[in-house]
């Protein structure tokens, strides 16, 4: 799990070097020393954001799925008064991560209960047709 240690922004902003760089996307503070050299887009733009909240710049590229569950392997903290969704670390869900977990529950607790009401009350009305049919057809009730 993402480490949950909150850092201020000028406390990430003292980690702007090429030898130590952090920066923060979607309330995750990031440490992507390690990650300069392997950046598909280069160090600059990297070193660029470097101290500083970059969830626009890394927004406005439109990284793919891949680039944003890899925040998650850089994560050492939190911006102060930022909240999280552990979930995932897609998208969306970075940017307003309370809905999207009601959303989720919403979805998640309706389906089952609907679902349980009918497969409670359908065989329930199948049985009791069945058995009202052969009740009110008994031959013992048939007057000739
Ligand atoms: C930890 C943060 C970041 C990660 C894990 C990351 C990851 C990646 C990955 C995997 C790609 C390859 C394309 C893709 O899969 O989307 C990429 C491309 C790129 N990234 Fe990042 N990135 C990060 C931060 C940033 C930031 C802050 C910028 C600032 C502008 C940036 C700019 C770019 C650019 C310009 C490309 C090249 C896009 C292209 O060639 O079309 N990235 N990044």
């Amino acid at each position: 799990m993402a480490d949950h240690k909150v850092f201020t922004l000028a406390q990430v902003a003292q980690h702007k070097s090429n030898k130590d760089c952090w920066f923060v996307i979607s309330g995750r503070v990031l440490n992507v020393t390690k990650f300069l050299e392997e950046h598909p887009g280069g160090e600059e733009v990297l070193l660029e954001s470097a101290g500083k909240d970059a969830t626009k710049a890394f927004e406005d590229i439109g990284h793919s799925k891949a680039a944003h569950n890899l925040l998650l392997k850089y994560q050492v903290g939190v911006l102060q008064g930022c909240v999280l969704n552990e979930k995932d670390a897609t998208d969306a869900s970075l940017k307003e991560p309370k809905k999207e977990m009601s959303a989720f529950v919403i979805k998640d607790e309706r389906s089952p209960k609907y679902t349980a009401f009918l497969e409670f009350f359908v065989p329930l009305l199948v049985a009791g047709s069945y058995f009202s049919y052969r009740y009110l057809t008994r031959a013992d009730q048939i007057i000739y």
